[in-house]
């Protein structure tokens, strides 16, 4: 298959306007979950229908779920509250929430189900998971450390307590948590280490629970105690997408413009609305930054960077490796690739020397996104200051935000697309 390449013309105008956001990927992910897993019918609005959400949707389908699409916001969830074992393999693309989270929700449903991905979601870890429900008597093997994973569930945990490693991704203890009201019994999480990547995201899991019925208290940081209370099925509205809204920032601040979203960064719920702060500070932004409350953020951030008053440092980005490609690396290569010595990797740390007056210049530069959404919308921003940019795979956008191209189009910005 020959994929695409787009090409920007760096507009002449600052980008002004009206654009919102798509639903959030995070929380339309959680509500669907959990509205599978509680008897009744729960009515979603302001949800995201993207790669990431449609795979949730589908393989909630797969196991007798009905989940309707009256428009194309809203998903209409009808369950018997049970997950019943599906005829083949779930297959989730390359979404995390949806892979990490309903191999957590079906070990406590009855049967075999194989949670599985594409070849970038079988390089992406869930060990630290797989070995915690494992300690929780659960039949399950993922022989890569990755998926596909295997579960012979035969609906109860044998303990209530487990311990667990989120250093990899918060998204093993938000898996747990959000099935852990389905057990028999009051139930105890524990954090292996105090390190955890974007706590933030473990906020958003107990709110939503919580919005389905979910009694959960959290005596110290590092231990969660959910009570069994089963799911209540209930309508639910989601927010828009705070880290999908760092791109319209990062235009705005970029262009001069001034583009009205919709909602202001303070209503955010989600962790990558701290990037809010970082991106109005640019053309001066910090010389360190801490990514780790706001990882998804750190690719728009980065190629802000590159056209910043002075150089930045990205810390407490190790998990970036580990996301839908290395996004460490492909911002260091994809800055390299527009000026050799924009970006440097310092260990985990990822330097971005920046260069204001590589604004209104002319490098061509083919912008591989290693089939990453994150990677194509961020240098899209570099494409908006330098011509030449091209970006290369730029459907990868749909994993998260299917009408990007056309939400940038509308604000005025020109680009060519043709087979790269
Ligand atoms: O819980 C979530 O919704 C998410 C948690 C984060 O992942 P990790 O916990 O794997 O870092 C984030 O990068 C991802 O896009 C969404
Ligand atoms: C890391 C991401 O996604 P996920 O882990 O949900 O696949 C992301 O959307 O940036």
């Amino acid at each position: 298959m020959t994929l695409d390449k787009l090409t920007i013309t760096p507009p002449a105008h600052p980008l002004s306007g009206k654009v919102s956001p798509p639903g959030s990927k995070s929380i339309t992910n959680r509500a669907l979950l959990l509205a599978g897993l509680a008897k009744g019918e729960s009515r979603l609005t302001g949800a995201l229908k993207s790669d990431d959400t449609l795979y949730m949707a589908e393989a909630l389908r797969a196991m007798g779920v009905e989940v309707e699409e009256p428009d194309a916001t809203t998903f209409l969830v009808r369950s018997s509250g049970e997950l019943k074992a599906p005829k083949e393999p779930l297959f989730l693309g390359n979404a995390g929430t949806a892979t990490r989270f309903l191999t957590a929700a079906v070990a406590l449903a009855r049967g075999r189900f194989v949670v599985d991905g594409d070849a970038h979601m079988r390089k992406r870890p869930i060990r630290p998971l797989v070995d915690a429900l494992a300690s929780l008597g659960v039949a399950i093997e993922a022989p890569t450390g990755c998926p596909p994973v295997t579960i012979d569930a035969v609906g109860a945990f044998k303990s209530h307590r487990v311990v667990i490693d989120a250093g990899l991704s918060s998204q093993y203890v938000s898996a747990i948590l959000m099935a852990a009201a389905l057990a028999d019994a009051p139930f105890e999480i524990e954090l292996a280490g105090a390190e955890i990547g974007a706590r933030g995201y473990i906020d958003l899991t107990l709110a939503a629970m919580r919005a389905f019925g979910a009694k959960v208290e959290q005596p110290t940081p590092a231990v969660w105690r959910v009570e069994p209370t089963g799911y209540t099925a209930t309508d639910f509205h989601i927010e828009p997408d705070a880290s999908a809204a760092t791109y319209l920032w990062g235009m705005e601040v970029l262009t001069g413009g001034s583009i009205d979203i919709g909602t202001p960064a303070a209503d955010f719920t989600q962790p990558d609305a701290e990037a809010y702060k970082v991106i109005a500070a640019f053309p001066h932004m910090p010389a360190v930054i801490d990514g780790s409350q706001m990882q998804d953020a750190i690719p728009t951030i980065a190629v802000l960077a590159a056209f910043n008053e002075t150089p930045v440092r990205f810390v407490g980005i190790a998990n970036l490796r580990v996301k839908e490609c290395d996004r460490i690396r492909a911002l260091s290569l994809g800055l390299n690739g527009i000026r050799p010595g924009l970006a440097d990797e310092e260990g985990d740390d990822l330097i971005v020397h920046a260069d204001p007056a590589l604004a209104g210049t002319c490098h061509p530069a083919r912008i591989d996104t290693f089939a990453d959404h994150r990677i194509a919308m961020s240098f899209a921003l570099a494409g908006l200051k330098v011509a030449g940019i091209a970006i290369l795979d730029p459907d990868c956008v749909g994993k998260t935000y299917p009408a990007y191209w056309d939400a940038l189009k509308s604000l005025g910005v020109s680009f060519i697309r043709e087979a790269a």
